[in-house]
């Protein structure tokens, strides 16, 4: 708190704002989903486990809870206790909790009067918080089940992009650690563009903001024409330079060129950034790639390890995922793999190369489910701080990295995003790219007059005081900091 930025943020009292609707709308359905699951399970074990059965009802009994607090607009209550090594957060949030009932003028943080990052990432450590005190519980993931559901969904798409990169790496792959000619770069720089791209509009498909999707609905959200389609609505794109940093670090021949990624959701759109990320390395782009996932259950759809390995099994074996998938409309995926297995399977080879050669691994920290903006990662995480300077770029995901970054603040939109970084922008030593398709109120880095021209739009928000354009993921931006 101490450290974010000093300007107001986005409210949940802001009747205007996202923040209102959310927890208004879109939290309690999150939450009833959570219990239709457990519900479920209990439903399950119903004669053969009385005691998962009698811990699933004592977590149903406190979602319950949590939702009738949020729709009588109660207090944030502080959190429980939890045993094990994320036993701190619980006290970092606690604290934090008090400082800001300390500051308020009514007695207490109302959920209809809070800070909306403090308080949905409270949401989601209360959630967990749920399963992780009930032994039987603990390391259920309450999300998995949707997750699943909407990737199996992909399988198309999962398929194009599949051969896309074979068909990538195969022409251009072999370019790397040789001098090229002009074209030869521009023709990098292309394929740079148009992967990013892919990758960018894989966070479109994310499952907190659409509660209920239905297949067409995430046909609509994937595959190569969708971003070809979407070319005007990246309203920033800062590719050429976040490319003319790693092409020249790559003919400098420097030895150590490591990229983090900072993941955002699981299924489809941890797919494109698997291929995304063995794009770079194939291409010398990289030479060593680190995920950075979240350690618990997420904002619904946010990838967790387990998220990671089990999506490194559906590549080795997609049949088994996919086969009994009987989504209607999307032709007979054993049919259509068997007529280009190959792909999946050189992708499949090169992410067991890159992972054996210790090129490609994945790792978590507390801070990524922490409350705060990330203008507090000097002070709060010096080793995770450290090692993202190290890095040549660190690449960001997603609308709520994004709106960590730039701390869910109330900035003019034309602020230079650099500016909006705070600690993480200027001499930072941190050079960050930020993919974001915009679901949230917040965003910085636009042309004088865009944001006026976008709420201008129908459906724009008008003068109504939304931001509504920035608010359905059909925009987006990517933008670059140099920090070094
Ligand atoms: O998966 P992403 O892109 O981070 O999106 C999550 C974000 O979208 C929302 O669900 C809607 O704005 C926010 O609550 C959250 O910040």
């Amino acid at each position: 708190m101490q450290f974010d930025p000093s300007l107001p943020k986005s409210s949940t009292s802001s009747p205007a704002s996202f923040a209102y609707k959310s927890v208004r709308e879109r939290w309690p359905t999150i939450v009833t989903n959570a219990i239709k699951d457990v519900q479920r399970q209990i439903d399950q074990y119903e004669r053969s486990n009385p005691k998962i059965v009698r811990q699933g009802m004592q977590i149903v009994a406190e979602l319950e809870c949590l939702k009738q607090e949020m729709h009588q607009n109660c207090t944030l209550s502080p959190l429980p206790d939890e045993e094990g090594e994320l036993r701190g957060d619980v006290a970092i949030y606690n604290q934090e909790l008090q400082d800001r009932g300390a500051q308020s003028a009514t007695v207490g943080v109302r959920w209809h009067e809070v800070e909306w990052l403090f308080s949905e990432c409270y949401l989601y450590r209360r959630l967990f918080g749920s399963f992780s005190r009930r032994t039987l519980w603990e390391t259920y993931d309450v999300f998995q089940e949707q997750k699943r559901d909407a990737f199996k969904q992909s399988k198309n798409a999962v398929l194009e992009m599949a051969a896309y990169y074979v068909n990538v790496t195969e022409n251009i792959g072999c370019d790397s650690g040789t001098v090229l000619s002009p074209e030869a770069v521009e023709r990098n720089r292309a394929v740079f563009s148009d992967m990013m791209q892919q990758c960018l509009w894989g966070n479109a498909t994310d499952l907190s903001l659409l509660t209920t999707l239905t297949y067409e609905n995430i046909q609509q959200l994937q595959g190569s024409e969708v971003f070809k389609r979407r070319r005007d609505k990246v309203l920033v794109n800062d590719l050429d330079r976040a490319f003319d940093l790693l092409w020249q670090a790559r003919n400098q021949g420097e030895e150590h060129r490591t990229v983090d990624f900072v993941l955002d959701n699981a299924g489809f759109e941890l797919f494109v950034d698997v291929v995304v990320i063995c794009y770079l390395l194939k291409s010398g782009l990289a030479t060593n790639v680190k995920m950075h996932a979240k350690k618990i259950p997420w904002f619904v759809s946010d990838a967790t390890p387990t998220d990671i390995e089990q999506l490194f099994d559906i590549i080795q074996r997609p049949l088994d995922f996919f086969k009994d998938s009987n989504d209607s409309g999307s032709g007979d995926f054993a049919k259509m793999y068997d007529e280009q297995p190959q792909h999946l399977e050189v992708l499949h080879g090169d992410l067991r190369t890159f992972r054996a050669e210790g090129r490609l691994a994945y790792q978590t920290s507390n801070f990524w489910t922490q409350a705060g903006s990330f203008w507090r990662l000097p002070i709060s995480n010096t080793g995770l701080f450290a090692e993202l300077r190290s890095s040549l770029l660190v690449v960001l995901k997603g609308d709520l990295n994004y709106r960590k970054l730039v701390g869910d603040a109330c900035w003019d939109p034309t602020t230079p995003f650099q500016e909006a970084l705070g600690p993480l922008g200027k001499s930072s030593k941190l050079n960050i790219l930020s993919l974001r398709t915009c679901k949230a109120d917040v965003v910085v880095g636009l042309p004088p007059g865009k944001d006026e021209e976008l709420r201008s739009l129908p459906e724009g928000g008008g003068e109504s005081g939304s931001r509504a354009w920035a608010l359905d993921a059909s925009r987006a931006v990517m933008q670059f900091s140099k920090g070094r």
